[in-house]
């Protein structure tokens, strides 16, 4: 899986060399590049931003250093198996099913915006040559895509194969369909007693029908609490 990330902070992917994502790209399963947006600008200032037309507040980015970024990274070929994810307070919200999906691709390319966001032509000429991603990583507001990017990235990246120690762990995480999309249940080591605070004891009895019961209880009224828009049955 090739990513790229155009931006004009390249130093915020930086940390994607660092744990697990560093191992999957000294593995050789994922190959990153992240790309100064301005070697695409050719004015003395480097300048991505222009007054938004219509007027209002703030600026916005100019759609030629992004077509000129495309071309040198992408071509002007058609290819719906190449995908563009722009991450935009305006999109569709990133789900696990999404990360699941995007986890398949062998090439995602992440347009990184600033300011009030990238001229809207930009997503109409990648609409017309690539598969186009528009998703909100939250319902808050950031300063730009970087941090959505790489939120994004990490949740994509470890669905990987090959890529976390353990893949079965991935089944009993909060949002996995083998947990009927509920959240996790509360997770527990030694030492058996801390501060006064015991582990369920059913956890240290060993029956592992009992446990598993316990988990599923445990999952439901988690999410019954926090999350009863993710219960499907009530
Ligand atoms: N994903 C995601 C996001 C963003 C986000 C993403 C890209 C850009 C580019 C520019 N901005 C700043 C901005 C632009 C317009 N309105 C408000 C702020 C961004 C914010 N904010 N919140 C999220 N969940």
């Amino acid at each position: 899986m090739r990513l790229d990330y155009l931006t004009i902070f390249p130093e915020f992917f930086d940390v994607l060399g660092i744990s697990l994502l560093g191992k999957a790209v000294d593995n050789g399963i994922v190959d990153i590049h992240a790309h100064d947006l301005r070697t695409w600008t050719h004015d003395r200032h480097r300048t991505v931003d222009d007054t938004p037309c219509g007027g209002g507040a703030g600026m916005v980015m100019k759609p030629d250093p992004w077509g000129e970024a495309f071309d040198d990274l992408l071509g002007a070929d058609p290819d719906p198996s190449v995908h563009v994810v722009i991450p935009t307070p305006s999109g569709t919200p990133f789900r696990q099913d999404d990360a699941a999906q995007l986890s398949h691709a062998d090439r995602i390319v992440f347009c990184c915006g600033r300011y009030e966001g990238i001229d809207h032509r930009v997503i109409d000429y990648a609409s017309e040559h690539w598969s186009v991603h528009e998703l909100s990583l939250g319902d808050y507001v950031l300063n730009g895509g970087e941090v959505a990017a790489l939120a994004m990235t990490e949740a994509i990246v470890r669905l990987v194969p090959g890529v976390l120690g353990n893949p079965e762990s991935l089944s009993e995480e909060s949002y996995s369909q083998d947990q009927e999309g509920l959240l996790e249940y509360p997770v527990y080591t030694r030492p058996a007693s801390w501060r006064g605070w015991d582990v369920p004891e059913v956890l240290m009895s060993g029956h592992h029908g009992h446990i598993a019961q316990w988990r599923r209880e445990q999952s439901r009224e988690l999410t019954r609490r926090r999350r009863p828009d993710l219960l499907t049955d009530e």
